[in-house]
């Protein structure tokens, strides 16, 4: 049975060292305003496709993502801070095949067991074969990752890079969205203002290494050295958000008054923190409930908002259940944790 013995197990996240090295994404193309739509193509650095623009259009554009995947979590986020729902579909994948994938099982909403787009198959593996097929080759060969913004025009995708993809749903598609929505109407308030955008980035890069990745360092991590390497860094960085948010004074968010790109980057992994990475991943030197008053302060303020300026945004896109669950099975373990009760405390 393929479930019991893999050709090839999707679960064995480590390299042979030990280590969980996140390889780069490999569609790397940008949705445009089409006001601004320039026909060139540049080369890709990284050398696998070309990267080209796409023009924004209404109902062009469909989001494949997993509610257990934090990358995919920064997406369905931004999509839904930004009133995109009627603009750009989203397609819930609802299960992972040890040996191929992304899939659907019927257990996700509307019960499908394949792709509800171009049906024929259960994989999201599929799409990326289709995605290679219109350049001419048979097979994708990397892997196959969510989120995907995939365009139903050309029937390829577009991007599999989620930093990139919130990017473009910023501002993108605001010519579909009424005045009040859009990114140049919020001026300095809006999700990456440029006299923001400088220390963002920078607090984006240490976040990603040490925090989004680095529970996963901790939690793939097959060898104790590679585990022992990165679990203090993570500690650390946590730390040092938690001295953060101290120095902001005001907040509630990373920034000050406003939600920005800094804390739609850091939600997915800190809401799962606790119930996911504390308990499977063995990131567990400390609780955020316990023992970070003002990143788990920072965090329910998302998670509750009680101001109204989230949209329920992160509530609605949380699925504790499936974290538990999800990670469990990313790992091989064949018992899921109950705990911690609640999952999030309340305000
Ligand atoms: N760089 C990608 C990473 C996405 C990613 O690694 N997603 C995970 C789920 S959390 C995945 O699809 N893993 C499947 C695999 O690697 O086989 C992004 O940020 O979009």
């Amino acid at each position: 049975m393929a479930e019991e013995n893999p050709k090839k197990d999707l679960f064995n996240n480590a390299d042979s060292d030990g280590r969980f090295n996140r390889k780069p994404s490999t569609f790397r193309s940008w949705v445009v305003p089409s006001s601004s739509l320039n026909s060139d193509s540049a080369s890709n650095t990284n050398g696998t496709s070309p990267i080209q623009s796409f023009p924004a259009a209404k109902g062009r554009y469909v989001l494949y993502i997993h509610l257990v995947c934090p990358w995919a979590h920064r997406t369905l986020i931004t999509h839904r801070l930004k009133g995109l729902q009627d603009v750009i579909r989203v397609i819930e994948l609802d299960d992972m095949d040890r040996e191929f994938g992304w899939c659907w099982n019927g257990k996700g909403k509307h019960g499908w067991t394949e792709d509800p787009i171009y049906g024929g198959t259960k994989y999201l593996r599929g799409l990326y074969d289709r995605a290679v097929q219109n350049s001419g080759e048979r097979k994708f060969e990397g892997r196959v990752t969510v989120p995907v913004l995939w365009d139903l025009e050309e029937g390829t995708i577009v991007n599999n890079e989620s930093g990139e993809i919130i990017r473009m749903l910023y501002s993108a598609f605001d010519e579909f969205l009424p005045e009040g929505q859009r990114e140049v109407s919020k001026g300095g308030k809006g999700l990456l203002p440029d006299h923001l955008k400088e220390r963002i980035n920078s607090m984006n890069e240490w976040v990603y290494h040490e925090i989004n990745n680095g529970v996963y360092k901790c939690g793939f991590a097959a060898a104790q050295e590679a585990y022992d390497e990165n679990i203090y860094k993570l500690f650390d960085a946590l730390d040092r958000v938690e001295a953060w948010l101290g120095q902001q004074g005001k907040g509630p968010y990373l920034f000050g008054e406003d939600i920005t790109e800094a804390d739609i980057r850091l939600f997915p992994t800190l809401i799962r923190f606790d119930v996911a990475y504390f308990t499977i991943f063995k990131c567990n030197l400390k609780m955020i409930r316990y023992e970070y008053p003002r990143i788990h302060q920072w965090l329910r303020n998302l998670y509750w908002d009680e101001r109204g300026k989230t949209k329920g945004a992160f509530r609605e896109t949380v699925a504790f259940d499936a974290y538990k669950y999800g990670y469990s099975q990313a790992t091989k373990q064949k018992v899921v944790p109950a705990g911690p009760r609640p999952n999030i405390l309340p305000l």
